[in-house]
């Protein structure tokens, strides 16, 4: 079978790489695609070009306005690309063309609600404590931004950096991961389809260890926006050590999704469902620790198993298909030994724990519940960034609070339940950077995310996403016409 091949856009230009590597497609495990595996001297380029551009007159001459048409621009251009970019990434990643294609689809209104956003950015006007100064306070631009996002949703965690550090006016060497790069190299046509000038926007993709490590670590680049795992984002702070870039991390998680007895359960499992089955529950958000009152847990459970095991599992270009596959067989490996070590500890399995038997090549993976009771078992401590939910039961509001902060991560949340004044409570009081109130994994261009604890450094998403990729400069005045006092004295 003829692969197809990708190449990295750097400068304006798709190159020929100088190696490659093979992509394949989760859902059968075979190669279908040649990747383009950027080496170091391809990240300078990339960077050396993202940084002449930054510093160039065309760039300095394009208004705020003019760059928030781009985006407006670059958002139709996915909305109208979306349906492409979706099987692709379906291709190459193994998630569901069903979520794909509605999520590509909305990352347009990202980039549309940053090129909004753009020209409606300002700096400031000091009343300053000092009656012969006039003090204005710029926002520029902070400088070449190196954006590094994981395999799952790349799009749309690529948007969330690439929307607001261009509105600000840098420019970007954005670096897909090595597992399922297609959507980002395929979207790169569609930057310069909408007119980005050449270097302003450098797409590439290659592995963390020398191509990341370049990258995060250049001494051109000045603002490093990463997601992934927070073992990677350790390796980054230290690459950053060499270039002082202001960084931010979004992270993983370790959900909780708590069901008080009085909540609506049909609502509520399907909400769990959504948590933790959708994608595969290959999700930062997933809500991977169910908190549920022990007076409803035996009922709220045989509901669960039922939606669990009724799940279309298959092709995910199906657009019938509920559940694909895995991204990677590293993935998997890593799930079924948190499984099995979690059930030889104490778990009980309620349903899954095993690949399902109908899909011999891909790397699927049943869903799974756990019974875990014991917060200390491996699936309720680690991120499985699976299938895998894991079941811990509470007596009191104070317990299910305690629980739901049980961990060192702190992404998202949610809370089910009728009574008014506890999601209130629960909200105010669970350490996370979302909380959820009998609804889960609801996004929006308009509102920040990000984590507590070992979830993350930083907001996306929002008004404030933008100040990020800006820095202040203060400019002082003097407006007095008498020679300067004392020049000995600090004024
Ligand atoms: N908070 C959020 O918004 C999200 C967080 N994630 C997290 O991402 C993780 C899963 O994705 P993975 O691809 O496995 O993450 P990962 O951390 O292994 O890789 C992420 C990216 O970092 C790059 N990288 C690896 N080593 C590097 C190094 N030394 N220097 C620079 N770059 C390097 C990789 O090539 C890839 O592009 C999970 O922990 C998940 O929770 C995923 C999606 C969203
Ligand atoms: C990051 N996110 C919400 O802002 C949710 C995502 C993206 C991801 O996990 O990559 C999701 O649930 O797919």
């Amino acid at each position: 079978m003829t692969l197809v091949a990708f190449s990295n856009f750097i400068d304006g230009a798709f190159d020929t790489p100088t190696a490659i590597f093979e992509s394949i497609d989760p859902s059968t495990g075979a190669p279908w695609a040649t990747m383009p595996a950027a080496t170091e001297a391809d990240v300078d380029r990339a960077v050396e070009a993202a940084h002449r551009t930054l510093h160039s007159a065309a760039w300095a001459s394009l208004t705020a306005t003019a760059r928030g048409k781009l985006l407006v621009r670059l958002g139709d251009l996915v909305v109208a690309n979306a349906g492409r970019l979706a099987e692709l990434e379906t291709r190459d990643t193994g998630k569901i063309i069903r979520e794909t294609r509605a999520q590509i689809a909305y990352v347009g209104d990202y980039y549309r609600y940053y090129g909004g956003l753009a020209d409606k950015y300002e700096g400031s006007h000091v009343p300053i404590d000092k009656a012969d100064m006039d003090v204005t306070i710029r926002r520029e631009p902070i400088g070449v931004v190196a954006a590094v996002v994981p395999w799952n949703s790349q799009l749309f965690l690529s948007a969330v950096k690439l929307g607001p550090a261009l509105a600000a006016g840098c420019t970007v060497v954005l670096k897909a991961s090595e597992d399922g790069p297609a959507p980002l190299l395929a979207f790169a046509e569609l930057v310069h389809e909408a007119g980005f000038p050449a270097g302003s926007v450098n797409i590439l993709t290659g592995f963390g260890h020398d191509c990341g490590r370049r990258l995060t670590s250049h001494p051109l680049v000045s603002r490093v926006a990463f997601t992934g795992g927070p073992s990677t984002a350790r390796a980054i702070v230290r690459n950053t050590a060499e270039n002082l870039a202001y960084t931010t991390l979004e992270l993983g998680g370790k959900s909780p999704v708590v069901v008080f007895a009085d909540a609506d359960l049909d609502s509520a499992a399907n909400a769990v469902v959504a948590g933790i089955f959708a994608a595969s529950g290959q999700s930062c958000v997933a809500g991977s620790r169910l908190l549920v009152e022990r007076s409803i847990k035996a009922e709220f459970l045989d509901r669960l198993k039922h939606k669990a095991e009724a799940i279309r599992i298959g092709d995910p270009q199906d657009p019938a298909t509920e559940m694909g596959p895995l991204a990677t067989p590293r993935q998997r490996e890593w799930i079924e030994t948190i499984v099995a070590t979690s059930l030889a500890n104490g778990g009980t399995l309620v349903t899954g724990g095993k690949r399902p038997d109908n899909h011999p090549h891909g790397f699927y993976y049943a869903p799974t519940i756990i019974d875990a009771e014991d917060s200390a078992l491996p699936c309720v401590r680690e991120e499985l960034f699976g299938p895998v939910l894991s079941v811990l039961t509470f007596d009191t509001e104070a317990e299910a609070l305690a629980l739901a902060n049980d961990t060192p991560f702190g992404l998202a949340s949610g809370v089910f339940t009728t009574n008014l004044a506890k999601a209130h409570r629960m909200a105010r009081d669970i350490h996370a950077g979302v909380v959820w109130v009998n609804t889960y994994r609801a996004v929006s261009p308009l509102v920040p995310f990000g984590g507590y604890g070992q979830s993350g450094l930083g907001r996306e998403g929002g008004l404030d996403a933008i100040r990020d990729y800006t820095r202040s400069k203060s400019v002082w005045i003097r407006i007095s016409d008498e020679p300067i006092p004392d020049p000995f004295v600090m004024r």
